[in-house]
């Protein structure tokens, strides 16, 4: 196995060989130059300034971006319009150079708040984002690349300066073991909001709005604020993340000081040429620790029928938004229980063939949010939510993931999630209320959601 510094020999000496094919100085639009890297990535390292990182460990998947090439917010009812006219101009211009026949491509990260309404929210995250990294990372199926990212007109000199700098900082970092966990810490409780008591007025308002057939569903949520006794480490949240929920995907961003994390197993779809896939997951049970007792948990889920009309609301609404753009749409399959470590959840899969196109950002605005994280109808349900609930949500429930340049990708609902800033950290969670629910139960799914974030904080 090549040392750290060979490898970053190695690499420096690649890039010269290479960097002459690249047209820099002309035209308009990124350039990006892909390096292959000699072994598989098993994590990527947290540098100082802008980053974001999504793996997925079943998958076996990691994609890691640092740096600003170039970025582009929008906010407002057309922040996804907006955001795609530009992808749009960028796909146009985009030169992919992949010297070593890698097949990976550079990539952009789409990121946006759950209502298109909320002004930047305290965490530095503006409403909407469309990031180009200036140096990322991809390991997948047991190769990986290191891809290099700068818009034209640009100086040769200039470009090649920076990239050697970006390969000093990080090169040296890659072959780094995981770190190990530190004895868990305890976390103190600050407070929720809102608390239980104003949670319990809370969904019995909103049951009175179900009850008078003005909502069918409405997803009601909290904000619990933890303070640890040393600063958070988000590489060893990372991997404590990964550990713990090996098929959520784990997901950290951070512009500036504050990082927005979560470990998500909602998928809101996936676009792969013109197909897509997409996630209905709504309907929430417990795990107990011996399996017989686990089991009966599960039946009794799958039995529920508060629990199935939950989920039938989301299913269907997907079903509908997939409708609008998809030329053929095969039978859902489900529900079936995804299983995570905290909760176990009904969960539908549903997949279709899109119309000639349909990209990401149609997507996005078809299918968010689904009925799993907002209400159904979608419109009211907001609306009830934009004056009965008591928080800013920022980017929880909103979503984020990668863009290829051809515009197809893959967005995650952020759920599981927390704001961390030093030692705080800001969790959030929310259950789906329809007729038949009851605020104490609710209260204690909300709890279970909670512990997701909260047991892999107390590693951190
Ligand atoms: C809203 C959350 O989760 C959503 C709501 C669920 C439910 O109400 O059963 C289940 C999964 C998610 O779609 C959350 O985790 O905060």
């Amino acid at each position: 196995m090549l040392q750290p510094l060979q490898v970053l020999d190695q690499l420096k000496a690649r890039l010269r060989e290479t960097f002459a094919l690249l047209p820099l100085v002309q035209g308009t639009g990124p350039v990006s130059l892909i390096l292959e890297l000699p072994h598989p990535l098993t994590s990527a390292p947290d540098l100082d300034g802008p980053r974001f990182h999504f793996a997925h460990n079943h998958r076996g998947d990691l994609r890691a971006g640092y740096g600003i090439a170039g970025e582009w917010q929008a906010q407002g009812p057309e922040r996804l319009s907006e955001l795609r006219r530009i992808a749009q101009g960028l796909r146009a211009d985009w030169v992919q150079c992949d010297p070593d026949e890698t097949g990976f491509n550079g990539f952009g990260m789409l990121g946006f708040a759950a209502t298109p309404e909320t002004s930047a929210a305290s965490d530095d995250l503006p409403n909407a984002l469309l990031w180009l990294p200036e140096l990322a990372l991809i390991s997948h199926g047991g190769q990986s690349a290191l891809v290099l990212t700068t818009q034209r007109p640009a100086e040769r000199d200039d470009v090649l300066a920076r990239w050697d700098a970006w390969l000093d900082r990080l090169v040296p970092l890659l072959g780094r073991p995981a770190l190990d966990p530190l004895t868990p810490a305890h976390l103190d409780a600050l407070g929720s909001t809102p608390d239980r008591d104003d949670w319990r007025t809370l969904v019995l308002n909103a049951l009175d709005e179900i009850d008078r057939e003005r909502l069918e569903k409405v997803v009601v949520c909290r904000r619990q604020r933890l303070q640890g006794h040393r600063r958070f480490d988000l590489d060893r949240l990372n991997a404590a993340l990964s550990y713990l929920f090996p098929s959520c995907q784990v997901i950290n961003i951070r512009r500036h000081a504050a990082s927005f994390v979560a470990a998500t197993p909602e998928r809101l779809f996936t676009q792969r040429r013109d197909r897509v896939e997409a996630d209905a997951i709504a309907g929430t049970a417990c795990r107990a620790e011996d399996s017989e007792r686990d089991a009966a948990i599960t039946l009794g889920l799958q039995s529920c029928e508060k629990n199935l009309r939950e989920h039938r609301v989301v299913v269907e609404a997907v079903r509908e938004a997939l409708v609008q753009c998809c030329r053929r749409l095969e039978p859902a399959e489900g529900p079936s229980i995804l299983q995570l470590n905290n909760a176990q959840h009904l969960w539908t899969r549903l997949r279709g063939e899109l119309n000639p196109g349909v990209d990401v950002f149609e997507l996005a605005e078809r299918l968010h949010p689904t009925p799993a994280t907002n209400g159904q109808p979608r419109r009211e349900a907001r609306d009830w939510l934009n004056h009965n609930e008591p928080l800013e949500r920022g980017w929880y429930t909103g979503a984020a993931g990668l863009v290829e340049p051809d515009l197809t990708g893959e967005l995650w609902v952020l759920l599981r999630c927390a704001h961390i800033l030093d030692r705080t950290a800001d969790l959030y969670a929310g259950a789906g209320i329809v007729a038949g629910s009851d605020p104490a139960s609710e209260w204690q799914e909300t709890e279970h959601k909670l512990a997701a974030m909260s047991t892999a904080l107390q590693f951190a």
